[in-house]
C-alpha cells in the first residue's frame, strides 16, 4: 500500500516517514516546493503523480500566535488547501485522513471533549482548521478525521524542544498551570495513522469514517509536562530546573487557547481499537532519543 503524506518536515511526516517501511507500507511525501496548499492546481497535479492508495492530510499552519496577524494565509493553507487536497482524495478515489486540532473546543467544558460536543475556536489557527474539517467533510465522505493535540517529538518545532532550549540559560521557567490536554508523540501519532490507513483501505464501513479524536492517556497542564521534560532533563544530565506555575493571564499571547482542551479517545479505540501509550511513557520515549537514557540510579 502507498500512502501519500502532505508536507515534508513537519512532525508528523517525519514520524510517519521513519514507521513507514516497518509497518510494510511504502510512503510518498508532498510538499514544498512542488505542492503549495495554497495552489490548488499544485496540489491535485502533485497528489494525482504520487498514485496513492491512501492521502494523509498532515501539513498545515501551526503558529498559533501569528496566525492572529495572518488569518489569510492560515485558512489559505489550513481551510481552503485542505479542501484541494480533499477534492483530489475524492478525484483519485481514495481515502482521506486528515489531521484537526484540540483548538476547534472553547475549552469552557468541564470534562473531556467529544466528537460530537459543539466547537467554538478561540484563535484563528482554530478557526482555520475548523473550517478545514468542513472542507473535508463536503469534498468526500470516504475521510476520517483525527483530532489530536500538543504535538511533540525529536523532530521540528515543539514545546518540548521549547523546554531543553530555554533549560540552556534558566533555572527557572514560568510554565501555565491553569491549560489542561493530553501531550501526544507525533511517533504515537504516525503508528496509528498508518493503521487507521490500512483499515481505512481494505474495509468500507462507514463506522470507521468521520471524526475521531487521537490523543495520548492521560492529562497534563502545561507546566506539569514541562516539569516531566524538566525532571527527565535532570535524570539524564543532572542539570536541575524548575517550573514556576503561572497563570493564562500571567503568560499573555495573541492567540487565545482553551482551558480545557482534553479529548476523549473513546471513539477511536471502541470503532478502531486503537489506543496510544500514556504521555509520560512517550515523552520518555522522545527524552531517550534527544539526550539518551537516564542514568540509572541517578536521583534528584
Ligand atoms: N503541532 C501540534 O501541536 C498539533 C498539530 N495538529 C495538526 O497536526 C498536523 C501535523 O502537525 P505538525 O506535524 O506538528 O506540523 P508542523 O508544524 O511540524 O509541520 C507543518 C507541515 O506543513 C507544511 N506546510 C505548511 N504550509 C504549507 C503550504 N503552504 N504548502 C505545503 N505544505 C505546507 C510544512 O511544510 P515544510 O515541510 O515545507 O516545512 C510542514 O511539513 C497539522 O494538521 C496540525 O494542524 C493538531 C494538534 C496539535
Ligand atoms: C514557551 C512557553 C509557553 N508557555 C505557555 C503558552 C501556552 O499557553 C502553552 C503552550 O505554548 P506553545 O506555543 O508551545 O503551544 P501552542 O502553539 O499553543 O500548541 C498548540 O499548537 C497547535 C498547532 C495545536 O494544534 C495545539 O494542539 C497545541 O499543541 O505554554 C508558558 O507558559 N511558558 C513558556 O515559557
Ligand atoms: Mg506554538
Amino acid at each position: 500500500m502507498r500512502i501519500a503524506v502532505t508536507g515534508k518536515q513537519g512532525q508528523v511526516v517525519q514520524a510517519m516517514v521513519e514507521q513507514a517501511s516497518s509497518l510494510g507500507v511504502e510512503l510518498t511525501t508532498v510538499g514544498r516546493p512542488e505542492m503549495d496548499l495554497t495552489d490548488e492546481a499544485s496540489v491535485s497535479r502533485a497528489l494525482v503523480a504520487a498514485k496513492p492508495d491512501v492521502i494523509v492530510s498532515a501539513a498545515a499552519y501551526t503558529a498559533v500566535d501569528k496566525a492572529e496577524s495572518e488569518p489569510e494565509l492560515a485558512f489559505a493553507v489550513n481551510a481552503v488547501g485542505v479542501g484541494a487536497v480533499a477534492r483530489a482524495a475524492a478525484q483519485i478515489g481514495v481515502p482521506l485522513l486528515h489531521l484537526s486540532t484540540d483548538y476547534v473546543f472553547d475549552g469552557s467544558k468541564a470534562a473531556s471533549y467529544i466528537e460530537d460536543d459543539a466547537t467554538g475556536p478561540l484563535s484563528v489557527y482554530g478557526a482555520s482548521k475548523l473550517e478545514g474539517e468542513r472542507q473535508v467533510a463536503d469534498a468526500t465522505d470516504n475521510h476520517a478525521i483525527l483530532r489530536t493535540a500538543w504535538v511533540y517529538s525529536a523532530n521540528g518545532a515543539n514545546f518540548l524542544k521549547t523546554m531543553l532550549r530555554l533549560a540552556e540559560s534558566r533555572d527557572e521557567v514560568g510554565v501555565v498551570a491553569d491549560q489542561f490536554g493530553r501531550p501526544t508523540s507525533a511517533h504515537d501519532i504516525a503508528d496509528a495513522l498508518i493503521r487507521i490507513a490500512l483499515r481505512l483501505k481494505s474495509d468500507p464501513d462507514q463506522r470507521l469514517r468521520g471524526i475521531f479524536h487521537l490523543a495520548a492517556e492521560g492529562e497534563a497542564s502545561w507546566a506539569d509536562f514541562a516539569r516531566e521534560i524538566f525532571n527527565g532533563l535532570e535524570q539524564r544530565t543532572g542539570k536541575l530546573v524548575t517550573v514556576r506555575p503561572i497563570s493564562t493571564s500571567d503568560y499573555p499571547t495573541p492567540a487565545k487557547r482553551p482551558q480545557n482542551s482534553r479529548l476523549s479517545t473513546d471513539k477511536l479505540d471502541a470503532t478502531y481499537g486503537i489506543s496510544l501509550p500514556h504521555w509520560q511513557a512517550s515523552t520518555t520515549a522522545v527524552l531517550d532519543r534527544l539526550i539518551g537514557q537516564a542514568r540509572k540510579g541517578e536521583t534528584a
